[in-house]
């Protein structure tokens, strides 16, 4: 039996649509995995009754065919599914670490990314490698066709969760086709400070990094209370804010002093919509780990 953690995820970061992600300290999923004749799935924790357990419905199963893997895989939930936080691609994650390393298949750390992406596109129609990028590697990734580049940031970090649902099906259908050149400057501009502002660990760039103005108001709609959400974490003292992949969860760069506040602000302002929430007080972390 082999285990491993694979952390949540934070994707997008506004301005890096489908290509930046971050590792978070906490939530994680912990999937333990052992050699069978054919796949089993086992899934408990947080939302695993609507998660299913078909190894060609569950994100863990695309893995195990595709490093030719099969196993009785255990999943441990630590990460709500349709959240944001790459509940999906936390679990595709830890499989590829665990599957690769059980079988011996020799695989690197980047290379297992496009592998357990294979688990994404079977949730959301979409191979996108943003989430599981990070959760395999940690840190801050840049996932492109031509590979994932990491720098080891420390950013501190507010996610909040409130109790509904999107999925990442449904809030890619609202995504705009395209985006005018004014939009286009404006993010290269976005992408490139929040850059910057993680090889130097620097909130306030990567708070300015996290404006976009394609995507995210599009998705603010499926996401009652973002507005004031956002602003309570802008006067708590957050640097950025944003969606936090494809949503629900809001995701808000800081200094660590104003993490207290920051959580404390967006729960109340979650509140005042009639929805519950929970806060991780959270930072850049390290990708999944073997236990
Ligand atoms: N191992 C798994 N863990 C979580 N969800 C899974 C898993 N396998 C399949 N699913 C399905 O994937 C969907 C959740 O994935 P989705 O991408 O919508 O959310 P997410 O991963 O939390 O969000 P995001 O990618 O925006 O961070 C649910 O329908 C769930 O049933
Ligand atoms: N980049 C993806 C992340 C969610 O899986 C999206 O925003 O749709």
């Amino acid at each position: 039996m082999l285990t491993v953690r694979a952390p949540a995820t934070s994707a997008n970061l506004g301005s890096g649509f489908d290509v930046f992600g971050v590792a978070l300290e906490r939530p994680a999923d912990v999937v333990r995995v052992e050699k069978a004749d054919r796949t089993i799935i086992d899934v408990t924790g947080a939302g695993s009754q609507f998660i299913p357990e078909d190894p060609e419905k569950n994100t863990v199963g695309a893995v195990a065919e595709a490093l030719d893997a099969p196993a009785h895989i255990q999943i441990d939930k630590g990460i709500r599914p349709a959240s944001g936080l790459g509940s999906s691609a936390a679990s595709a994650a830890a499989a590829a670490v665990a599957l690769n390393q059980l079988y011996d298949r020799g695989h690197s750390r980047e290379e297992l990314v496009p592998i357990a992406a294979k688990g994404e596109a079977v949730v959301s129609g979409d191979a996108h490698d943003d989430n599981v990028a990070p959760s395999i590697m940690g840190g801050f990734t840049i996932a492109t066709p031509d590979g994932v580049t990491k720098v080891s940031a420390d950013i501190p970090l507010v996610a909040c969760l409130p109790d509904i649902v999107v999925s990442t099906r449904d809030a890619r259908e609202v995504v705009p086709d395209g985006a005018r050149v004014s939009q286009l400057v404006e993010n290269v501009g976005n992408a490139a400070t929040l850059t910057t502002g993680m090889h130097r660990d620097d909130p306030e760039l990567v708070g300015r990094g996290m404006e976009d103005t394609v995507v995210t108001p599009a998705r603010a709609k499926l996401i009652d209370g973002y507005e004031s959400v956002r602003e309570a974490a802008f006067d708590a003292g957050a640097t950025g804010v944003t969606i936090s992949g494809a949503g629900p969860a809001v995701i808000a760069a800081c200094y660590e002093r104003d993490q207290r506040a920051i959580g404390t602000a967006m729960l109340d302002a979650f509140d005042d919509t009639g929805a519950d929430a929970t806060v991780y007080q959270t930072r850049i972390g390290q990708g999944a780990t073997v236990y």
